[in-house]
Parts: C-alpha cells; structure tokens; sequence
C-alpha cells in the first residue's frame, strides 16, 4: 500500500462558503510497484476544518479501490444544512449564573476554536441582572475556558480573541427598558456588519431559572426578534427543568408555544448530546448483529444508571424543589430509554426520529408504587436552604414497563442517585440465559451488552469464552470497545458544544418536542405527586454507598441477575 500526503493548491477549491468547501482534483499515482498509472479526478464536498484521507488501494486483480477516511468528521448523514451567511449574535440570558459560566460560554468557546463561529460574522451577548461591566464577565468566564487538547493555536491569544467578542448588558427579566438596550446593542452590531449579503441570526439561550422563561420570551417577542427584511431568524433555546408536573409543562409550553413556533424553540437535554448517546441509533439501526436480539425474546432486562460520588453541593435549595427525578430521570435517562427502546424512524429527518420517541413513551404501563425504591443521602438536610422534613428523593430506583410488541415482558429498571460509591452513567442490556445450556455457563453470568456513557466511554459485550488453556473451562470475559483506546487521537466533543452547533444550525433532532415532553412528564406525574403529598417515603442511605438496600432487590425481582466476580475495567494505553 502507498501513502502520500498532499497539500492541495488553492486553485483546487472551486466554491467555497463558510463551513464547506468543493474541491476539485486531478492527481497521479504512479509509484506502485505494479507500474501502473491510476488518474484520479475528484470532486469532494467537505466541511471547513475537517481532516480526511484518500485511501487508495492496489487489489490483485489490477483493480483499485479509492476509500475515504475520516479521522475526526464524516459527512453528515442527516444535515441537510446550508451554511447561512449574514451575522449571528448568541445571547446568553442568565450570563452572570453557574450553568453560562461552566457550560454555555465554554462550549461558545470551543466551537469559536473550531472554526464553528467566526469573529468576522458572530457576536456574543451576555444579559443579566448583576450590575457589572464586559470585562467582569470576561473574567468570571475565563477560568472555564479550558486548553483543546491537541490545537496548535495558542491557548492564550485564543481566549482573548474569543473573550473580546463578548459584551455585557445589565437589565431585568420582565421590563422593557433592559430588553430595549439589549435590543439596540444587537442592532448596532448587526448594523456595523451592515449585513447586506444575507440575513442576522439571534440565537436566545436562557440559562436561567424556568420560572422566568414566560416574561423573558414575551420581552424577547415583543423588543428583541430578528428584524432583517434579508430573512433570518430568532430562536430560543430553554434548558430543564421544564415544568415540574403535567399540568405545568404544558402551562409553561402554551405560555412560550403562543409567542414563538415549535421550530424555533430548542428544549436542550443535554444528555442528547452525549458522544456515546448519539451512537445508540447508529448502534441499533446500523449493525446487523443488533437486530435479531434487540427483542423480548432475548434480553431479560436493561438497567439505565446513573451516579453521582457527590451530594447536591451548595444547589440544595434548587434541588430540593425538584428531586432525582425530576432532576435526573423524566428528562435524561428517559431519553436515553427512548433511544433504546424506540422503533427504527423511517428516516433520520428529525420529525420522524421524534415521532418514534413518542410512540415509545406512550406505550409506558403507569408506574406501580410496588416497584420504586426512593432513598436519601443522610446529611442532605444539613444544607440550610433544605427544609429539616423534607422527602426529596436524592436516589431513586424505578421499574418501567413497556406495553408493545417488542418489550412486553422485559423491564427497564432505571437507576439515578446522588452521594453514591462512585461516578458514572451506563445502559446495561441483560440477555436472557442460554437455552439447553451444556457448559453450565449460568455460573458465570449472562451476556451483557454495557453502554458506558461516561466516564470512560466504552461499549463491552460480556461472554462467555473457554478459559486459555489445557483444561475445558470456561470463564467471563468482554469485547470490549473502549473509545480512549481505540480513538486516540479524536477529541470527544462536550455534549454542549454539539447541541449548541445544532441550534445554530437548525437541527432539532436531538431536542425535545412539545408532544415527547407531555409523555414523559405523563409517565411520571402521578408518582411524582404521591411522593409530594408523602404517600411514597424516601429511606435514609450512607453516602458514598450503592444506595438503600431496597434498590438491588428490587432489581433482583424485577429479573437482573448480578454476575459476581468479574469487573470491567477500562483498558489504560
Ligand atoms: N448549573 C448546572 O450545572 C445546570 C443547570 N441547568 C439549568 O440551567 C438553568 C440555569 O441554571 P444555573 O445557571 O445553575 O442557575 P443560576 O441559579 O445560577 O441562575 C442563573 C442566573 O439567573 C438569575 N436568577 C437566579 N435566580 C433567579 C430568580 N429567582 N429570578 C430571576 N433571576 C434569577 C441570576 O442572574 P442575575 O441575578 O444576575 O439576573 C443567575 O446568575 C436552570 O434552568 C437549570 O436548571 C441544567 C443543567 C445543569
Ligand atoms: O442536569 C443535570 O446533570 C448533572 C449531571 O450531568 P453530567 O453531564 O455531569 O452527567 C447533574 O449533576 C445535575 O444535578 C443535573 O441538574
């Protein structure tokens, strides 16, 4: 095989706009041994900073096979994106709280790294009631901005490039005078663009507290849309949780669904985002290995986890209001259930993957009280802003049952809790034992397929093999695709970063519409409200436990059969 690495003169790129451009390119090889001469023309479509590599291989047969590597970006197979041109102001409303400086600017930043958002043709806003100047908030954020592993840039230069395309305007939630001079700053940057060549984008993303949402979108409707007579548009992205109950999600969803369209409005999960979330419909509906299996016929169980080696750290009072699984469970792992155990979409076009992640949670039995275990950390009360009585759940395990064809029978025993023995979040797919098993590998354990979503993200199937040796035993082992390993030179993006390209981009696949989030707050609300009114009790546990007794039983009877013995351990390089 031949490699030869080439720089292509600019008189190749024959179109070019902001995020792709088309090459076009006529090259020769004829250093193979066989002596043949192979043309190559080609004329490629790429995304701007996308790294690939023409394979071209000699078959026996005098033939040749041309193959394109991706190392880092493949074509996208749903986008049907069109790269806008015309200026994008990001407003980041509730810039002065813990989730703009942590996540959302961070993520701004990364993507302004990557060539995502340029300075020419993007503007930064941050908006909120704290009375400070533009380089206080550029000092609250800079701190977060963290070096990109593997980016020659300079880290430093970048950040103050990046930090200059930010301003600050101080104003209130529900009066017109803040939202006026936000208003006039956006106009006057997109006036000094004098956008003439195309239309200006307001990209609204609320890092605030739910119960503002209401008069911020009506300031936002009223003093802030986009105005250009070149098209455009506004669009608002609000993050969870939305709504504490049916009844006020779908309050809150008239409320913002009476000023703006659904296909303006983002509800960000961010664990939609999630590297290896994003792989389960790939993972499903791609590999042929999956689809036979993927069935009551031959999964016993899946458990969706999630833990925490940590307690509610200074957002007691935030988190007593809400709960593990109004904080946890109806938004990131249902989604994660729904990916699992959704239909296959007839296409990928957002509508139709949503339409299916409907159908799935319509088809959830109602939850009975008899499988839920509710726990507390002990300590938890010790939080001042948390009341001395109070029954919030800070770890919950609850069965949910699926009434269609494919999972009657197979319960999702869904598993969230904070201040526990350790970090991390899994899809565990427990297959059912071997029929007329003649090595008596029940003793070792079942087949697991493990999504580790993080940390460490890996996929491991666990089997059983003959152990290497002279005698006839058998053994649990895995195979296991551990992603640090096996993709060691690409940077997994942080879940923000990707969603955030989605908004500006106008792809609502991985958000939740309006219709998904009634279902699953459906699913939850009457035991949501026997939990409020004390009817379900939450029982103390020891931090840095597994969790109250109760849950591992309660797996045990819904059908989990714990293998002893054997841990996965994520390979190190
Ligand atoms: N923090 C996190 O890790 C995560 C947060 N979220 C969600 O993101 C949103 C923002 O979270 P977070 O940044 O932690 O929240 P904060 O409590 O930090 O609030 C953000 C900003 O909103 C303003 N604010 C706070 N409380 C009120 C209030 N009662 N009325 C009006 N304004 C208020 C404050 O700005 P000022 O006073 O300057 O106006 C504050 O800086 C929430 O919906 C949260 O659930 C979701 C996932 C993770
Ligand atoms: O939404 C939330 O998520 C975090 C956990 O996010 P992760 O990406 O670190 O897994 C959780 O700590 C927080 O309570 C919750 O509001």
């Amino acid at each position: 095989m031949c490699r030869r690495q080439a720089l292509l003169p600019a008189s190749a790129i024959i179109n070019s706009t902001k995020n792709t451009a088309v090459i076009s390119c006529r090259f020769s090889l004829k250093e193979f041994d066989t002596g043949v001469e192979l043309e190559l023309s080609l004329i490629w479509n790429f995304v701007r900073n996308s790294e690939f590599e023409l394979q071209v291989i000699a078959m026996g047969s005098g033939q040749w096979s041309v193959e394109q590597r991706t190392p880092l970006r493949t074509e996208p197979l749903v986008s049907e994106y069109e790269p806008e041109t015309g200026c994008l102001s990001i407003i980041v409303l509730g810039a002065s709280g813990d989730l703009a400086k942590k996540k959302t600017f961070p993520a701004l930043f990364h993507l302004y790294r990557q060539g995502f958002i340029q300075s020419q043709d993007v503007h930064i806003f941050g908006y909120a009631r704290t009375k400070i100047s533009d380089d206080d908030l550029r000092d609250r954020i800079r701190g977060y901005l963290t070096p990109c592993k593997g980016c020659e840039r300079s880290h430093e230069e970048d950040v103050s490039q990046f930090l200059q395309l930010i301003k600050y305007v101080s104003g209130a939630y529900d009066t017109e005078e803040g939202f006026r001079s936000l208003d006039k700053e956006i106009s006057e940057y997109e006036l000094s663009k004098n956008s003439t060549q195309g239309s200006s984008r307001r990209l609204f993303y609320l890092a605030l507290p739910p119960s503002v949402y209401p008069p911020v979108c009506k300031m936002i409707k009223s003093y802030c849309m986009n105005k250009s007579d070149l098209g455009g548009w506004t669009r608002i992205v609000v993050e969870k949780p939305f709504g504490r109950d049916l009844e006020s999600a779908e309050e809150l969803s008239a409320q913002i669904g009476e000023l703006f369209d659904e296909p303006q409005i983002y509800r960000i999960d961010h664990y939609l985002g999630k590297e290896l979330v994003q792989n389960l419909m790939v993972l499903r509906f791609a590999n042929r290995f999956f689809l036979p299996l993927w069935n009551r016929d031959n999964i016993s169980n899946i458990q969706i986890v999630f833990r925490e080696d940590f307690g509610t750290e200074g957002r007691g009072g935030y988190f007593d209001q809400y709960g593990i699984i109004r904080d946890i469970i109806q938004n990131h792992l249902l989604q994660v259930l729904c990916l699992v155990a959704m239909e296959k979409p007839v296409s990928l076009k957002p509508e139709h993957v949503r339409d299916e992640k409907v159908k799935v949670l319509q088809s959830v039995l109602p939850i009975e009280d008899s499988e839920v275990v509710l726990g507390q950390y002990e300590g938890y009360t010790d939080d001042p802003t948390v009341p001395d009585n109070s029954n919030t759940p800070t770890f919950a395990t609850i069965v949910l049952r699926i009434h269609n064809e494919r999972w009657e029978g197979v319960p999702f025993i869904i598993k969230a809790g904070k201040a526990l023995n350790s970090r991390k979040a899994e899809i565990r797919v427990q297959f059912k034992d071997v029929p007329g098993d003649i090595y008596k590998s029940k003793k070792q354990g079942r087949n697991e397929f493990v999504i580790r979503l993080q940390p460490s993200e890996a996929m491991y199937m666990k089997l059983t093999v003959k152990q290497p040796g002279l005698e006839m035993n058998t053994v649990q082992s895995e195979l296991d695709l551990s992603y640090g390993q096996r993709y060691q030179q690409t940077i997994i993006p942080e879940a923000y970063e990707r969603l955030i390209l989605d908004t500006i981009r106008g792809d609502q696949q991985h958000f939740v519409r309006r219709d998904e989030l009634k279902a699953a707050w459906e699913i939850f609300t009457p035991l949501l409200h026997r939990i409020d009114r004390g009817e379900v009790k939450s029982v103390p546990y020891t931090p840095g436990s597994r969790g109250p007794e109760g849950a591992d039983k309660l797996a045990e009877k819904a059908g989990f059969v714990q293998t002893h013995g054997y841990i996965w351990i994520p390979p190190t390089l």
